[in-house]
């Protein structure tokens, strides 16, 4: 089906697949009557061929003790019962999951669900057949489980087997090294891509990442819902007539029901389908493989891991907070455990103190006998997939949260069907318990931080109702703040340090008191979030706000050039899932992770990233895109700008956001821009020519609309040029990009002159593909119109935005060469400077009405940094001056001591943190900036102890790796 294509679950899509799931819906509705246990929860069957007992005996069994029977071979059968199967047959089928009806029989019997391996039929397999995989080392005694593991996928194993290899390699002998460095920076085309300069990496790293199969799940089902709502119209849920049998509600008068419903840990429980003799056992999925593997890791010789790793946790601990983080980074000191995570682990582990996110060195220490199973994406997909179409048969009313988690608005359909919204609940979730094999929790509340709280009483495998009489303070109270919605490690540090660590504790301060804190909407939002209530509405239809694709493993560069190759990858990379989301952007955002000065070179995570400080640069286009040639030409400016060497390069994100819909871009509007510009063109060409367009420019002009100096050149060639790209960014975007934008290394001004040329590629790229085509094929036609439309303005005027290319950008900045010392950019300590910042006080305290009038001598200006239109001024501080003249800090320091007088925390911190972000935007290779920046923040700091007792906690920092430590 075209949209099931679209969306990614094609595989899923079509009439017998349809068929298929019916049956088994089917069976498990029939089985309900005659359920005696649930020994085959979660388990499925196929039967292939004659069986004893026969098929028919085997689906009775399935249907008394809670197991599913499938009609058709599906991926996801636990297990096919034969006696035998023809060799041809064998060759294409998946043999670890064939295995004798004997142990049904077994099972039964033994009241357990035994281990199915002795019961397999195909164990001793010829050469061409595949094979079982042990995915452990014979000599592992560490672990005594003797569990085999189902095959690894081809390129699983493959990249694994090589990575451990190259690891071992290095162990074993230092001398090796060279040939490692060779190896990851050469296509070898026998081995899996290994760094990011082998052409094949971006795939291969794409296809192990889980945070990115999350991400991508997650922002498919959000997507999927809307889909879903589109198509639904006015069709109704069938579905619901089911429900008529259920309990129903006592309830009296209109009650708001929210559900939150979420898969009990999820990876494991989709892993679990094919290993079900590890149920009720300590479970993880993680990349490792366990055992001896998980804590006898090879470490590179020249790595430092102890260094790196007190590096890191320091860093959790100091910038960002949260020493949760460094406790875990910490307890990875020990010999040489893996820093593998583990993903998901079940409740059982979850009793010996494993946590999901934990290293798996750490669990293992804890817990020697954690079994560890490992990912199998499709299942973890389809689900997902199951759970969000079971919901929606009775609602779509859903928030899409990830891929194993949603909210969901009861309230109509209990108002509806007048049914008990918990027996609703409970049928639910045993619904998709059969058709997925795998537990879920929900709670219920009468909004979703409720629902949210409710399901964490739920887990595992239950079901919990907050209700609307029950005393929420006294609920809340105990509640730690950072598991609000909302609160950071950032956030929570800055509550802590003024004794706010529960909700109990806010509930017994006042609101202004919350609000000096964390300023105004932030205190608000969760001063009622620590009673209990919460306001949001549940978000059916969301929009994407922001696509990325980001890498940091495997960075590893030498030259420019294999950045830029990098870059344009990543480029057309994020632009594609751009286009997938059907959106354009206006910001692209280039994020590069520099190996921090202090930390080894060799990280101690093969090929991780390291201890690294994180540099952002942006650009804001004029106009929204999705075309992949402006999105990498502005991506490789930045890159170029940032000036930093490729070899201390660790990780790379493209971020684009400020994201439009497609079908916003409005036509005429960009039509008219597009051909104001052409005619401006035409006309310049008929009344300027040979001469240069004159650079008069009445204002600054924004870096991505100017324009170069104007060749000599006719709007009919513009159009051609335009076509001809056109051409190139048609082809979806996986297409090499354009050599056109490669200015990678060359002089600065030639973005402009490829982007811009004759043309503007912003505008014609931001075109809908209809409207592009529909504009070069009838381009005269529409010169004319756009011609007689200008009729009348002065042609003069139009010129003045005609400006030349840019000069070269400014160099990286060195503080030797700044007019600046630091002390410069300290307030004045003078008697007379002084003297002035104490009678701004005195008139400060005058407006607050502290002192009488009489020992006020003049009434002083209003305080800027209190006007509406501050930021403006900012803003224009900030870009005008590329250097901060010292009268201006001087000036900034007395505004805000004001402010802290006056006791006005959160305008201080709205505009610390919108200087801040300015600084780092626009000034992001001024150090004067920076110096001026910190000595303001530490001067507040000072104030603050003075007079408030108290710290503040900015939560924007300057973001410079050469003056900032
Ligand atoms: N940082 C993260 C967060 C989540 N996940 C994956 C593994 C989880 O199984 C799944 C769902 O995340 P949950 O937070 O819902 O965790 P679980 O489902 O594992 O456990 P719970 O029963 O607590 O929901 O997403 C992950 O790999 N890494
Ligand atoms: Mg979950």
């Amino acid at each position: 089906m075209a949209r099931d294509e679209h969306n990614g679950f094609g595989d899923w899509g079509g009439y017998f697949e349809a068929k298929k799931s019916k049956l088994e819906e089917q069976f498990t509705a029939a089985s309900d009557p005659f359920r005696k246990s649930n020994l085959f929860a979660g388990i499925s069957i196929f039967v292939n061929g004659r069986t004893n007992p026969s098929a028919d005996e085997l689906k009775r069994i399935m249907m008394v003790h809670g197991g599913t029977y499938h009609h058709y071979e599906r991926p996801h059968t636990t297990f096919t019962i034969a006696t035998n199967v023809p060799d041809v047959k064998v060759r294409n089928m998946n043999l670890s999951k064939f295995i004798s009806a004997q142990w049904v029989v077994d099972c039964l019997e033994n009241e357990k669900i035994l281990d199915y391996k002795p019961y397999l039929l195909y164990t001793n397999q010829k050469t061409s057949q595949p094979r079982l995989n042990f995915g452990k080392s014979k000599n592992d005694s560490n672990n005594d489980s003797k569990l085999e593991e189902p095959p690894l996928k081809k390129s699983d194993s493959n990249l694994d087997g090589i990575l451990k290899e190259l690891q071992q390699a290095v162990a074993a002998s230092p001398e090796k090294e060279a040939k490692i460095t060779n190896l990851s920076t050469t296509s070898n085309p026998s081995h899996n891509a290994m760094s990011a300069v082998d052409p094949g990496f971006l795939t291969e790293f794409y296809k192990n990442s889980r945070l990115h199969h999350i991400a991508t799940l997650g922002a498919g089902f959000k997507q999927y819902v809307c889909e879903l709502r589109q198509a639904q119209g006015s069709k109704g849920f069938p579905k619901r007539q089911d429900l008529k049998t259920l309990t129903k509600s006592t309830q009296i008068g209109s009650v708001r029901y929210v559900m939150h419903i979420d898969m009990d840990c999820f990876f494991v429980s989709v892993g679990l389908r094919s290993h079900p003799e590890l149920r009720g056992l300590p479970v993880a999925v993680t990349h490792s493989k366990g055992g001896s593997a998980a804590t006898d890791v090879p470490v590179h010789p020249q790595a430092d891991r102890e260094a790196e790793l007190e590096l890191f946790a320091q860093r959790f601990e100091h910038h960002l907070h949260d020493n949760i983080k460094a406790d875990k980074v910490r307890s990875g000191f020990d010999k040489k455990m893996s820093l593998s995570e583990i993903a998901s682990c079940s409740y059982e582990a979850r009793k010996k103190g494993i946590r999901n996110g934990m290293f798996v060195g750490q669990a293992l220490k804890m817990c020697p006998e954690l079994k560890t199973i490992p990912y199998d994406f499709e299942g973890y997909k389809e689900v997902a997939f199951t759970l969000y179409n079971t919901v929606s048969q009775y609602t779509l009313n859903i928030e899409a949260v990830s891929c194993d988690e949603m909210f969901v608005e009861l309230t109509d359909l209990v108002d509806d069907l007048k049914v008990d919204v918990m027996a609703f609940v409970g049928y639910l979730r045993q619904e998709v318990h059969a058709k997925t094999g795998c537990p879920c929790s929900a709670g219920v509340g009468s909004n979703k931080l409720l629902a949210r709280m409710a399901t964490k009483e739920a887990k595992p495998n239950g079901q919990y109702l907050l209700d609307h009489d029950q005393d929420l303070l006294a609920y809340m109270a105990p509640t730690p703040l950072e598991s609000l919605p909302g609160v950071g490690s950032s956030m929570s540090y800055k509550l802590s340090q003024v004794g706010l660590s529960s909700c109990g504790d806010v509930q017994k301060i006042t609101l202004e008191k919350l609000e000096s804190v964390l300023g105004k909407k932030q205190a608000q939002t969760l001063y009622q979030n620590c009673q209990g209530v919460d306001t949001r509405p549940l978000n059916y239809e969301q929009q994407r706000k922001q696509v990325s694709a980001e890498a940091n493993y495997g960075i590893r560069f030498s030259k420019p050039i294999e950045v830029e190759n990098f870059l344009r990858q990543l480029g057309a990379e994020v632009t594609t899932r751009l286009i997938d989301a059907k959106r354009r952007t206006k910001s692209i955002n280039l994020k590069v992770m520099v190996r921090a000065a202090e930390a080894p070179v060799e990280t101690s995570k093969f090929m991780g990233h390291g201890v690294c400080d994180v540099i952002n640069k942006s650009s804001i286009l004029k106009h929204s895109t999705d075309d992949v040639n402006v999105i990498t030409s502005h991506v490789l400016k930045l890159m170029r700008e940032a000036h930093l060497p490729p070899n201390e390069l660790r990780g790379i994100g493209i971020h684009l956001s400020k994201l439009e819909d497609v079908n916003v871009v409005r036509k005429e509007n960009i039509l008219k821009k597009m051909f104001v510009k052409i005619t401006e063109k035409k006309k310049d060409q008929t009344t300027v020519e040979p001469q240069e367009v004159p650079a008069t420019n009445s204002k600054p002009i924004p870096e991505e609309t100017k324009v170069k100096p104007k060749e000599k050149t006719n709007v009919l060639s513009m159009l051609t040029a335009a076509a001809g790209r056109k051409s190139l960014n048609e082809d979806k975007v996986r297409n090499e990009p354009s050599r056109n934008y490669d200015f990678f290394g060359a002089d600065e001004s030639s973005l402009v002159s490829a982007s811009a040329g004759q043309f503007d590629p912003d505008i014609l790229a931001q075109l809908p593909d209809d409207i592009r085509r529909e504009v070069l094929t009838f381009k005269e036609e529409y010169l004319r119109i756009s011609e007689n439309d200008e009729t009348g303005r002065s042609p003069s005027k139009k010129l003045c935005t005609r400006i030349p290319s840019p000069p070269p950008l400014a160099l990286a900045f060195s503080p030797s060469s700044s007019p600046l010392n630091e002390s410069d950019l300290q307030p004045s300590t003078s008697k007379a400077a002084i003297a002035r910042l104490e009678k701004r006080a005195t008139r400060k305290e005058y407006e607050l009405g502290c002192r009488p009038v009489e020992e006020v001598p003049c009434i002083e200006e209003p305080n800027f940094l209190l006007q509406l239109d501050y930021k403006n001024l900012l803003n224009e501080w900030v870009t005008k001056e590329e250097v901060p003249a010292p009268a201006d800090v001087n000036l900034m320091h007395g505004q805000i001591y004001k402010l802290v007088k006056a006791d006005k925390m959160s305008q201080i911190y709205d505009v610390m943190k919108y200087l801040c972000r300015l600084i780092n935007s626009k000034r992001s290779n001024s150090c004067p900036w920076h110096m001026a920046y910190n000595h303001l923040e530490s001067d507040i700091q000072k104030k603050m102890i003075e007079l408030q007792g108290y710290n503040m906690h900015f939560t924007e920092t300057i973001r410079c790796y050469k003056c900032v430590g």
